[in-house]
């Protein structure tokens, strides 16, 4: 655990304390990105398209503030400060002020590029960090997108953000070292993440080791080698992990790994890399995992996953 709640102010950095953020996107990763800021006493605005997924993404943030609270990590009180410390807009021109700014929006190049795009003529303050959350797209492509690229990095969390205390941060040929110290300062100091860091390539450190293991996994189950359930338990009980490949899958996202190999593999052009069949039928049926209700295992709105 990472005992952000308690987490002392930052040490100075390289340059100003960063305590204006900004999230795009409060998904699952947006959602938990913008809870850790929040709980660690910056001031958050998120960005959402509408009033509708901007009131989804505060409720997705107030239920993991309450689990929060129910399992002793942070008091009632600190529950209460870090929503009031929330704010969400639909105007990506209300990031002006912002000094970091992380987006977290799809998994995918066109999208983010567009982003980085606005946000270099919106965010004029050349000290402010533009960072992507991407898990797998090359940074560079997403900086070449702005007239700066050396304030752009790659902040990558983990899901769930509260919970896993791992930052992967990603310099370009082209990031200053300013800019990746504030970043690495900011992680570390202000939000109590652990960091390491890695080179510009597509799948950076952990999706490069991770994405062939789940899709060695969904290659079993298409197979017909082991079942579902047997291959979890397999890994569960034989290598201690906290849960197997096909409940992880489901729990990062079935068309988030699909992305993710997409893009490892345009790099890389490794066969391990490229998705299988069963995946895309599963991407195809809106099978995306514990987010869709359905994936390899099925999610009732409340209680534990059940096999499909
Ligand atoms: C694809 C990418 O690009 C990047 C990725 O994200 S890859 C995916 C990385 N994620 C993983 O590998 C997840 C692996 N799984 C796990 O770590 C665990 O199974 C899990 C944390 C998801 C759930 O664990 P669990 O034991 O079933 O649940 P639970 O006991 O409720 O929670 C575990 C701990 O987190 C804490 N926790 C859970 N939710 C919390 C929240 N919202 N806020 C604060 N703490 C929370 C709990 O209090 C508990 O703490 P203790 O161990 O100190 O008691």
């Amino acid at each position: 655990m990472t005992g952000q709640a308690d987490t002392p102010a930052a040490k100075p950095g390289a340059g100003e304390k960063i305590s204006r953020v900004g999230v795009i996107g409060a998904g699952q990763m947006g959602a938990g990105i913008a809870e850790v800021c929040a709980r660690a006493h910056v001031d958050v605005l998120v960005f959402e398209q509408t009033r509708e997924l901007a009131a989804a993404g505060r409720a997705r943030i107030l239920r993991s503030l309450d689990r929060g609270v129910s399992s002793g990590k942070i008091t009632e009180r600190e529950r209460e400060q870090a929503a009031w410390r929330l704010r969400f807009t639909s105007d990506l021109g209300d990031f002006a002020d912002r000094q970091l700014v992380v987006e977290a929006v799809v998994e995918e190049e066109k999208v983010k590029t567009e982003i980085f795009r606005e946000l270099d003529q919106i965010v004029t303050d050349p000290k402010a960090v533009l960072a992507s959350n991407t898990s797998s797209i090359p940074i560079m492509k997403l900086g070449m997108a702005t007239k700066n690229s050396s304030r752009v990095v790659g902040m990558h969390f983990f899901n769930p953000v509260p919970v896993l205390p791992l930052v992967e941060l990603v310099t370009t040929l082209m990031t200053s070292s300013d800019v990746s110290e504030r970043a690495e300062a900011f992680a570390r100091d202000v939000l109590g993440k652990q960091v390491v860091r890695s080179a510009d390539r597509s799948g950076f450190v952990v999706n490069a080791l991770l994405v062939p293991y789940l899709l060695s996994a969904i290659r079993m189950v298409e197979s017909g080698f082991a079942t579902v359930e047997d291959i979890d338990k397999a890994i569960v009980l034989g290598l201690a992990h906290p849960m197997g490949p096909l409940a992880l899958s489901d729990l990062v996202g079935l068309d988030t790994i699909k992305a993710i190999a997409d893009s490892m593999y345009e790099e890389f052009k490794e066969p391990l890399y490229s998705p299988p069949p069963l995946l895309l039928r599963m991407v195809e049926a809106s099978r995306l995992g514990k987010k869709a209700g359905h994936g390899f295992y099925q999610y009732p709105a409340s209680g534990r996953p059940s096999a499909k």
